[in-house]
């Protein structure tokens, strides 16, 4: 999960350590490691110097601490350390800021049973009989595992059953209930003021963010029109609208009448999960947009907001519920252990845990005592630690005997109530290219764990510390985070080729084959478009932008745009659009321009890769950042009634033809001048880039039907709009060692062999959405 791929963790700057806390942390395995306070302590003033990115792009910190985004609603960060508050715990310690905190009624109504039923689109909660999220659509994909995933599975009034028994974790009366934002038939509150900013209800319980009414309409206005928010379960589910890809009759897939893939239907999805991805999508869009602006005041004033903190103050405001400040122990339908998020901000959005509480997140009991119901773990495990049993150190104590309170007090009553807990894995990966350090956190979650031990420890002199032992529940799904990491080449095994492009590509192209003997097959490797010998590039114009583009109204190149410029500060493409024209060489700002990214070319480590079922498949080896440009689609330009003609159309992809097909887009082609008189007659000469003989290895990404790329039209080097570059961009973060994916877009039953009869083909894609056919 699925915005991210800055550098280091933005609180390690905001926070503000209690001042009874050791640094904490988990260790895997039981061994006990130096403990040192000190060393993970960061000041605001050291990771401001690194600027906006170093300082604020994913909500955490090095050392776990985050500055409580709806404690006061403040996400305004000044330059130097002063100011960066963290709220550790709460319970008994102190506030926890804004979230009142839920009382244990409020998590488990009595007696619910929860249903969901697709053709109403609803999920109910009837009284009677016990949750059971295996009863959930989405539990059903996720496979046994998923079942365990939820502390509420086969809940009886006695405790939940495992293959070994009662596991007593499960009190009687304790059940699962829906989180509220991903209920079917789930209405935001506020959703017809998305664009006021005022909440319908009035019931504002979060402070507003900081954020001014332009930036949150237009964070918001990007969230709506963004390619990738597929319709919700409430909308029904429209697919993208993907550019034509390869093959002949590329057109849109086949939906029922009420907008659903019929084989959607069949595979029972999970609307419950879906409404977790796209809340999530809608927060990053949110936040990416909201980034970009605050570059800018960092870099003219020094200071500015805290994207992540806004973002996830105008999300709540947006599209918060009445339920908003429910809090669940246990699992969390909808998400899936191994779903990697980006920030704590997203932990929160998606209800595992709330993004104030660091390190141990809590709900309190009626008796005013306090629950531990998630930690997140900064652990960062060899590949051979195993993720079952982890050390949590809790507070320092200058007394053996000193009394346990706030999270550690709340995680000693998880122990004696043996009631699961959430880990959320905090994984560090490095992405330094040795001049520029850069790390990336990631969370993973991890599933549910039992605190097993606690007990003091002495560290030196007279300081003690409070550590808990836990222990993963049986029968979860295993996750691999070093999956996670940046892959060395190395450490694949099979059939191996460093670099399939000759030199041709700034970043090898490996190629491997684990499972067969099998080598490529043979294709001339080309890393530019191949125009027809008789064909003539129109010079583009350029902009006359000396320093560098930064004014849009004074760059010829951003009006050719609409009037803004295509990607942020970092290269991620605000968003989709119809055509993009990047600088040229016609223009006069240096190649180092922002407005010149995909012409530079890859930049990520990929590998072509023999997969099970699909032939040939291309992966990433290193984390992409949603909106990241990942690569074009190279092959020789030919005519469509030439590449009509040819006998293999496997890697055939038509282009030009797109502009006007999506409705999304009308607003977009208003303002393109380019585009504004229509499509005109010449559009009907179409042409096609064939990668059957020349290409590069874009040829072997595979169709997905829940894709990861997506293709965008783009100009740099001429201005023929019927020729555009086909750029594929990333739709989500994309982590190490995923397959890379877009969608083909074809329409079946409208694909034909040479006599005029239908062809078809069964897709492999294995996704939960596949439809069945890739034509
Ligand atoms: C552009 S090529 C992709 C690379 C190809 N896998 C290879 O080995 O060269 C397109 C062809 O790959 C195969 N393919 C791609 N995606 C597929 C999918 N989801 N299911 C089945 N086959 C797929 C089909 O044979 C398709 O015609």
């Amino acid at each position: 999960m699925e915005g991210g791929g800055e550098p280091v963790s933005p609180m390690a700057s905001g926070a503000r350590r209690h001042k009874a806390l050791a640094s904490w942390r988990f260790q895997s395995a039981f061994v006990r490691r130096e403990i040192n306070p000190g060393t993970l302590q960061m000041s605001c003033e050291a990771a401001v110097g690194d600027g906006l990115l170093a300082c604020l792009n994913h909500g955490d910190s090095s050392d776990g601490k985050l500055e409580s985004p709806a404690t006061d609603g403040d996400s305004e960060v000044p330059k130097s350390g002063g100011g960066c508050a963290v709220d550790a715990g709460g319970c008994g310690v102190g506030g926890v800021g804004s979230y009142p905190a839920a009382k244990e009624g409020d998590l488990r109504p009595k007696d619910c049973k929860i249903s969901e039923d697709i053709e109403n689109n609803e999920v109910t909660v009837e009284p009677h009989g016990a949750a059971k999220p295996s009863d959930l659509l989405g539990f059903l994909n996720n496979g046994a595992a998923e079942d365990i995933n939820s502390a509420a599975k086969d809940c009886n009034s006695e405790g939940f059953r495992t293959g070994e028994g009662t596991v007593p974790g499960c009190r009687k009366g304790r059940k699962t209930v829906v989180p509220w934002r991903f209920q079917i038939g789930y209405e935001p509150k506020g959703s017809q003021d998305l664009f006021s900013g005022n909440r319908s209800n009035g019931k504002t319980e979060h402070p507003v963010s900081k954020v001014g009414d332009e930036s949150r309409k237009r964070a918001l206005a990007v969230a709506r029109n963004r390619p990738h928010l597929r319709g919700s379960a409430i909308s029904g589910r429209p697919s993208i609208k993907a550019q034509k890809g390869t093959g002949s009759a590329p057109k849109k897939r086949k939906v029922d009448k009420d907008g659903c893939h019929q084989a959607t239907k069949n595979n029972r999805i999970s609307f419950i999960r879906e409404n977790v991805l796209t809340s999530l999508r809608e927060f990053r869009i949110i936040y990416k947009q909201l980034l970009e602006e605050e570059e800018v005041k960092w870099r003219e004033r020094g200071n500015g907001l805290r994207p992540d903190l806004a973002a996830f103050n105008i999300f709540r405001e947006s599209f918060c519920g009445n339920n908003d400040n429910m809090k669940y122990d246990g699992s969390i339908p909808g998400v899936r252990i191994g779903d990697v998020f980006n920030s704590i901000a997203e932990l929160s959005i998606v209800g595992i845990h709330r993004a104030q509480s660091l390190p141990v997140d809590y709900i309190e009991k009626k008796d005013g005592t306090c629950l531990a119901v998630s930690v997140v773990s900064y652990a960062q495990p060899s590949a051979t630690d195993s993720l079952d049993s982890l050390l949590h150190v809790g507070s320092i104590a200058t007394m053996c005997d000193e009394k346990v309170e706030g999270t550690d007090m709340a995680l000693k009553e998880s122990m004696d109530t043996e009631t699961p807990v959430r880990v959320i894995h905090a994984v560090v990966t490095d992405l330094g290219n040795g001049c520029q350090p850069k790390q990336l956190t990631s969370y993973v979650y991890g599933g549910l764990y039992l605190v097993e031990k606690f007990h003091i420890e002495k560290i030196k002199g007279d300081q003690y510390v409070n550590t808990f032992h836990l222990r993963r529940m049986a029968d979860q799904q295993q996750i691999d985070i070093q999956a996670l990491k940046t892959k060395p080449l190395e450490s694949f095994d099979g059939t191996f080729t460093r670099d399939i492009s000759g030199g041709l590509e700034k970043v090898p192209i490996s190629a491997i084959n684990s499972i067969s003997n099998e080598h490529l097959m043979g294709f001339h490797y080309i890393s530019q478009v191949q125009y027809p010998l008789n064909y003539k590039a129109d010079p583009p114009s350029g902009c006359d932008c000396i320093g560098g583009c930064s004014a849009a109204q004074k760059c010829a190149c951003a009006m050719k745009n609409g009037g803004e410029f295509p990607f942020n500060d970092i290269g991620e493409l605000k968003e989709e659009k119809p055509l993009i024209y990047e600088c040229g060489p016609s223009c006069k700002c240096p190649p180092t321009c922002h407005s010149r990214v995909s012409q530079h070319g890859i930049k990520f480590r990929l590998q072509v890769f023999k997969t099970k079922s699909m032939g040939w498949g291309v992966r990433t080896l290193d984390f992409i950042p949603s909106m990241s440009f990942v690569c074009e689609y190279i092959g020789e330009l030919f005519l469509d009634e030439e590449a009509q003609q040819r006998k293999n159309d496997e890697y055939l992809f038509s282009i030009g033809h797109n502009y006007y097909d999506v409705p999304r887009w009308n607003a977009q082609i208003k303002a393109i001048p380019s585009l504004q008189n229509g499509p005109s007659e010449d559009d009907e000469t179409g042409f096609a880039v064939d990668a059957l003989n020349k290409g590069n290895f874009a040829r072997f990404i595979n169709h997905n039907c829940t894709p990861n790329l997506f293709p965008q039209n783009v100009l740099h080097d001429h201005d023929n709009i019927s020729m555009p570059h086909i750029m594929f961009f990333a739709l989500e973060d994309i982590p190490p060692l995923k397959e890379l994916s877009y969608d083909y877009n074809y329409e079946i039953d409208k694909v034909y062999d040479s006599d005029g009869n239908i062809k078809m083909k069964p897709c492999f894609c294995g996704s939960i959405e596949c439809t069945g056919r890739l034509y």
